[in-house]
């Protein structure tokens, strides 16, 4: 089986900080792959480089194969990498189906070029009811987009993703700040995601059991560096990530 994203000795400096730090990291087609470590370990700073967020100092980012590494964030959505959360794509005067239908719309049209808007009008509508479905927000479909709650809104980016016919779903702690009644919704929608089987999806998270449940494979970073790779089962049970976590490597909180 060939990687869908791959990195290759990927570093990203800041002044003399090296915040991410030669890493070595792969996912593979459709798996759930999760992202640990302690704060500051470069996790956030590794998705800002696969998004096109950031870029790198040295080495290489490669998507099925192909050299990404100088390609713009806007490009890499165009391929199917969509990173979360940032509502940048989301218009906080329109309502969540408009929003959701401007996507799918958008994705057509770059699809299907030759096709005239209209002729697509069912399709698209039908699209548009199916992802608001996914993620729990037909319910909301006409409210607007501003007025939604802060777990809604972190559904509304997961839909406007899934719109955009996003293969490879870069999700940043989707249920970070987020109150205790509002993980389970956003958790579901996770897991439908997953259920559907057709993305590929690299989680950050810090909440360990909800990892562990929905992971293939985990990788494990430590001040930058590539520490650890695998189950989630052979992730705990291995000595250097314990160390890291709660031994003498690290130095704060296990989070
Ligand atoms: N733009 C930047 N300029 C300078 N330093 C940065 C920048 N972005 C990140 N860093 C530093 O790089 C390191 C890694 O940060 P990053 O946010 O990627 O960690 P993280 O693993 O996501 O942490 P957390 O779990 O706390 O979100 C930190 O020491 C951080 O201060």
């Amino acid at each position: 089986m060939e990687p869908i994203l791959e990195t290759k000795n990927l570093t990203v400096q800041f002044g003399s900080h090296i915040a991410v730090n030669n890493v070595n990291f792969m996912v593979y087609e459709k798996q759930f792959k999760s992202i640990i470590g302690p704060n500051g370990a470069g996790k956030t700073t590794l998705f800002n480089l696969l998004g096109g967020q950031l870029k790198a100092t040295s080495g290489k980012i490669y998507f099925r194969k192909e050299d990404i590494t100088s390609l713009s964030s806007v490009k890499r959505t165009r391929k199917g990498i969509g990173r979360s959360f940032q509502m940048t794509n989301v218009f906080p005067n329109l309502t969540v189906f408009e929003n959701v239908r401007l996507a799918v719309q958008s994705r057509m049209n770059i699809r299907y070029p030759f096709f005239k808007h209209f002729s697509h009008y069912t399709e698209v509508n039908e699209k548009t009811y199916e992802i608001l479905e996914l993620v729990l927000l037909k319910e909301k479909q006409s409210v607007l987009a501003k007025q939604l709650s802060h777990g809604e809104q972190r559904k509304l980016e997961i839909a406007m993703l899934l719109a955009l016919d996003t293969e490879v779903l870069l999700l940043d702690e989707p249920t970070a700040g987020m109150s205790m009644e509002e993980v389970p919704a956003i958790l579901s929608v996770i897991q439908n995601v997953k259920k559907e089987g057709n993305r590929t999806i690299v989680l950050i998270e810090h909440k360990m059991d909800l990892i562990m449940n929905l992971s293939d494979a985990v990788t494990v970073l430590f001040n930058g560096q590539f520490l650890a790779d695998g189950t989630p089962e052979e992730i705990m049970e291995n000595e250097t990530v314990q160390n890291a976590y709660l031994g003498g490597l690290y130095n704060g909180s296990p989070s």
